[in-house]
């Protein structure tokens, strides 16, 4: 029994056994603290979700993890790992029902360090160095961009002709819709060190979302990385920037005249170290712009005379003289709005550490500032009614629909309905352009590829920002919008009357046409609206939206533009907004891998001669064993003959011959035979320049191409009429690319045989036929002429 002897006892039982036992008792504490430790991290690791069995063969799967800055935003989901090879549903399921896990506040005591800028000015060799002006402008709908050319002009022969030109280099004019922004906004060029750089930004004010948000953001952004230094720019010479901007509707700064102008001047004032040689210019452009540009330039002028005879930039302009400039700039944070900078993480705080020696006391246990919380920014409208993108969508023949979708009838439709032909989808899976609708439920896209048209007005970002419309009313205006263009056909001489008649009931959409449709957030709600209606889908995306491309519904096929074959030339061809692209792309490669069961997978190839054509056909080979898509299709670019295009480097010499392309998919073939890849050429679409590789072990019957779509057999499937072959677990979940093979691929259209089907009349259009006379390209025959120009239409 327990008596009060003994608990007299204890204290010196307990001492006698610390005495004796101290050191394993101290291990075993130790190897708790350890275990326990150990335990509480690993559960805070992320947890994979597997939301299906592990497959059954022959499906193998992999993970691919989504990243935590790849999901859309405001989507909740906890796990950052999905097995992608699952039924739709459950992946959509699984990704609606978990919960992001909100990080708590950081509670850090520490001292803010001052983001003071003490950038001292390059130092100027009159007798050794050169002055380089680079002129930047950003244009939506022309004007700046024209000011700029007269601008150029002008300084140009200025520096020609002034004392100091020796000391001048011809200044060079850049688009910011054509260069990268980290190759000159994150430090100055490096070609030559005696090569010192001027900046001199022209740009519009837009309250509306446009590239030019784009620009700033980058500016920010480098300003705001801790990584990097703050006045990473105050390696130039000086700055100036000059604003155009509208005051009819924007009669003052407070009202928004040139507020993205000012912005700019804000920001290259922190990035340069206070470098602004000359203020801010601002023209209106409904009045006086002329008469202020022609000041400010003057100004401009003299601050690079100063420079150019050592003097640097001047009384009260750090750099040179006395650094007397008033500290506004500095006095506000980030954001611009006045309040203190928030530091959130511990390496932040590092980083500061390193790079000042005066601390601010700073109390870091609020989450929140105390002082004026900035409201939540209202989305806007991608493409309203009043911007220059909607102007130049709908002079394209584009109806926008709601503020984010657009629907087009392309030249195919109409040629189908005058029997000349339809596209290569025709030939290839059997789907005849009057009953396809073109549409996309995004105009917005993450990219701005080389051969894009609508660069400068298309509405660009990495995340979706701006007002969304419901599926249901875009699905009601694109189809209303189709049908209403297929009516004004109805008295164009040549549409036959059963066409017509057939284009009244829309079989197939094309969700491809300009923009990224899986940006759209309610895009599987869209799709099965269409797939409920009996209208097969055919998506395109372009590989940078890996979370979107996961938890996507299957889709009649499923295509990804593989524009590439490598990340420098990615870079190049696209030019991503996404930093990570090379890693998005690739993710998206493998979702696509372990989707290839559930729907018909398809690789897109645009070959761009001197882009992304020579010596790529083992990267391309690559990237197909990485996927091991259903379909490869190798298409010549559309050249379209923009201005956009002409700046962005592309001429007709770019566009593939016929037999260019088709020279390099026999190559892509013979690489991917030598891998043990069966892949052969299933069919061609000369009139578009255009050649398919298929799987051979999936889309071939009895010997012969099978790479047509048996489209009632895929919504008997959908709709569980029939059932699929997909087995997980020995139970069928789902069906798979070959439940719903159409017929077998027609002669016409097999390799060799040029794709035309003969029922249709070939008409050529005046001037381009087989017998034209290319300028500059005599030495051709005719298959080629007549092939390039093809190749030119489309
Ligand atoms: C939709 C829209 C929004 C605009 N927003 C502003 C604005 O916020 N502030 C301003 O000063 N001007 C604004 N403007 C006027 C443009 O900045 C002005 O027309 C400019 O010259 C356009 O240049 P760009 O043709 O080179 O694109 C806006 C114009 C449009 C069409
Ligand atoms: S992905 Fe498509 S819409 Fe976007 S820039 Fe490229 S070609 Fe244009």
């Amino acid at each position: 029994m327990f008596s009060l002897d003994g608990l007299g006892q204890l204290p010196a039982e307990l001492l006698y056994i610390w005495h004796t036992h101290r050191l394993p008792i101290l291990l075993s504490a130790v190897s708790l603290a350890v275990v326990v430790r150990l335990t509480v991290y690993l559960r805070s690791q992320r947890e994979k979700i597997s939301v299906s069995p592990a497959p059954s063969s022959p499906i193998e799967k992999q993970v691919v993890e989504l990243k935590d800055e790849w999901l859309p935003e405001n989507t909740t989901v906890t796990s950052l790992v999905l097995t992608v090879d699952n039924h739709a549903e459950e992946d959509t399921n699984a990704i609606a029902s978990i919960t992001r896990v909100k990080k708590g506040p950081k509670t850090v005591k520490g001292k803010k360090i001052s983001k003071k800028i003490t950038a001292a000015g390059p130092a100027f060799f009159q007798k050794t160095d050169k002055i380089q002006p680079l002129i930047f402008f950003q244009s939506l709908s022309g004007t700046t961009e024209r000011y700029s050319a007269q601008f150029s002009k002008v300084l140009s022969e200025w520096t020609i002709g002034c004392d100091q030109s020796s000391t001048f280099l011809e200044p060079k004019t850049l688009d910011l819709s054509y260069i990268e922004h980290d190759d000159y906004f994150i430090s100055p060029p490096k070609s030559d060190p005696n090569i010192k750089h001027f900046y001199i930004i022209l740009i519009p004010s837009y309250n509306i979302d446009t590239v030019l948000d784009i620009f700033i953001e980058s500016l920010k952004e480098t300003h705001n990385d801790f990584r990097i230094d703050t006045a990473p720019l105050s390696g130039l010479l000086g700055y100036s920037v000059f604003g155009f901007g509208d005051k009819e509707g924007w009669p003052t700064e407070e009202e928004g005249f040139c507020s993205q102008a000012r912005e700019v001047d804000k920001w290259l004032a922190r990035l340069t170290g206070k470098k602004r040689a000359y203020p801010l210019g601002m023209g209106d452009v409904k009045s006086d712009t002329e008469e202020r540009l022609q000041e400010w330039r003057i100004g401009v002028q003299e601050a690079l005379v100063e420079v150019a005879e050592g003097r640097g930039l001047g009384e009260g302009v750090p750099g040179s003289g006395d650094p007397a400039e008033s500290d506004e700039e500095d006095a506000e944070d980030e954001d611009g709005n006045g309040q203190a900078a928030r530091v959130d993480d511990v390496e932040d705080l590092g980083s500061m550490v390193t790079s000042s020696s005066n601390p601010i006391p700073v109390d870091f246990t609020s989450y929140k500032s105390k002082s004026k919380s900035r409201p939540a920014p209202v989305p806007k409208e991608m493409v309203p009614i009043t911007s220059p993108t909607h102007a130049a969508l709908t002079k394209q023949g584009y109806s926008i629909i709601g503020s984010h979708s657009g629907v087009k009838i392309c030249r195919w439709t109409k040629s189908a309905l005058r029997g000349r032909g339809s596209c290569y989808k025709y030939s290839f899976y059997g789907i005849a352009s009057h009953l396809c609708m073109e549409a996309t439920p995004s105009l917005s896209c993450s990219n701005k590829c080389v051969f894009c048209w609508r660069h400068g007005t298309n509405p660009v970002g990495t995340t979706w920002r701006w007002i969304t419309d419901a599926p249901e009313l875009i699905f009601d205006g694109i189809t209303a919008a189709h049908y209403k263009k297929i009516k004004m056909m109805k008295g164009v001489p040549g549409v036959r009357a059963e066409r017509f008649a057939e284009a009244m009931r829309i079989r197939h959409c094309a969700l491809s046409l300009v923009g990224e449709p899986i940006f759209y957030p309610h895009i599987n709600e869209l799709l099965s609206i269409m797939h409920s209606n009996r209208i097969s889908t055919f998506l395109v995306c372009n590989a940078q939206h890996p979370a979107q491309l996961a938890s996507l519904i299957p889709v009649t096929q499923l295509y990804v533009s593989i524009d590439a074959s490598n990340k420098d030339s990615l870079r190049k061809i696209d030019r991503p907004l996404h930093r990570d692209f090379w890693e998005r792309f690739c993710a998206c490669l493998d979702i696509l891998r372990n989707r290839r069961f559930e729907q018909r997978t398809v690789f897109r190839l645009t070959l761009v001669k001197g882009f992304n054509m020579a010596e790529e056909v083992k990267g391309y080979a690559d990237l197909v064993e990485r996927a091991l898509p259903g379909f490869v299709e190798v298409k010549g670019v559309t050249y379209c003959g923009t201005s956009a295009a002409g700046s962005a480097g592309l001429t007709m010499q770019n566009v593939p011959f016929y037999e260019e392309v088709a020279e390099f998919v026999t190559e892509l073939e013979k690489e991917l035979n030598s891998r043990g890849l069966s892949y052969g050429i299933g069919a061609e679409h000369a009139h578009s320049c255009c050649v398919l590789l298929a799987d051979s072990t999936r889309f071939r019957k009895d010997g012969r191409w099978a790479t047509r779509i048996d489209f009632e057999r895929f919504f008997d499937l959908y709709e569980g009429k029939v059932e699929g072959s997909r087995l997980e677990g020995g139970k069928v979940v789902g069906w798979r690319p070959e439940d719903y093979v159409g017929d077998e691929t027609p002669e016409w259209a097999l390799w060799g045989n040029g794709g035309f089907d003969p029922r249709d009349q070939r008409v050529w259009r005046k001037g381009k036929g087989p017998k034209t006379e290319i300028e500059g390209h005599e030495g051709m025959n005719d298959k080629t002429k007549q092939d390039r120009v093809t190749a030119l239409e489309f």
